[in-house]
């Protein structure tokens, strides 16, 4: 599957937040976006979502345009930036929701273990945030889409997540953002820089330090 998002136009008051924007993200691969803060990462997945609606944009499934948003397709799952599991939810529920079996998740984690009834709200942020990414990568569906899956994890976490993102992508489209530039690199086949509202297909690593999203030398 071939997940295009181009032309996007997107302004807030007057004020031009994104425009000559082009994206395409296939199945089997990881798709990255990096960004300063505020360059507008969130909107575009929020755009490829659905749920925020720009002046204009065009999404394409294998060519084809799609007229509707895509999470009424139910193709696609999304993390948003903030949590979205309801803080009054047990875990045992949760992953029931979403198909998921909790005893395969505490193999991988088991320090949640004995944590299964155990309301969403008891859980420290970190531990939130592990949850929420674990069940958004491994529930069903074709298209993942991942704002700062890193943020608040510890690193060995971070470690896990990477593992799931490679273990999931061989028959998803996943798509990412995140500040921690070096596990994105490490875990992403594509990226994209999103600077003064546009695109950069970046082809070699160094073009981070050209368009001065990184200092220079940060990448030896
Ligand atoms: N609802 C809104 N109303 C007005 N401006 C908004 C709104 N949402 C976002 N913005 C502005 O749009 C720009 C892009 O925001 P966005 O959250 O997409 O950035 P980001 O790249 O995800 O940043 P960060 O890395 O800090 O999370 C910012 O300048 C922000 O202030």
């Amino acid at each position: 599957m071939k997940f295009e998002l181009d032309n996007v136009e997107l302004y807030f008051k007057n004020k031009s937040i994104l425009s000559g924007i082009y994206l395409k993200a296939e199945t089997g691969k990881v798709t990255a976006i990096l960004g300063t803060n505020g360059s507008g990462k969130s909107c575009l997945l929020r755009i490829a979502f659905g749920n925020l609606k720009p002046k204009y944009k065009l999404v394409r499934i294998n060519g084809k345009p799609l007229l509707k948003p895509l999470y009424k397709t139910k193709n696609i799952k999304f993390l948003p930036q903030y949590n979205f599991v309801p803080s009054g939810m047990t875990l045992n529920f949760v992953f029931k929701t979403y198909g998921l079996n909790w005893e395969t998740f505490i193999k991988e984690f088991d320090e949640f273990l004995g944590f299964k009834t155990f309301n969403f709200s008891k859980l420290s942020g970190g531990q939130r945030r592990i949850v929420e990414t674990y069940i958004i990568l491994k529930a069903k569906s074709e298209i993942v889409l991942l704002d700062e899956p890193f943020s608040h994890i510890s690193p060995l976490y971070v470690e896990k997540i990477k593992t799931l993102i490679n273990d999931e992508k061989s028959n998803k489209i996943i798509i990412i953002t995140d500040h921690m530039y070096r596990h994105i690199i490490e875990v992403s086949d594509t990226i994209y820089l999103l600077k003064n509202g546009a695109t950069k297909r970046i082809n070699k690593l160094t073009e981070l330090e050209d368009y001065k999203y990184l200092s220079q030398g940060s990448l030896n």
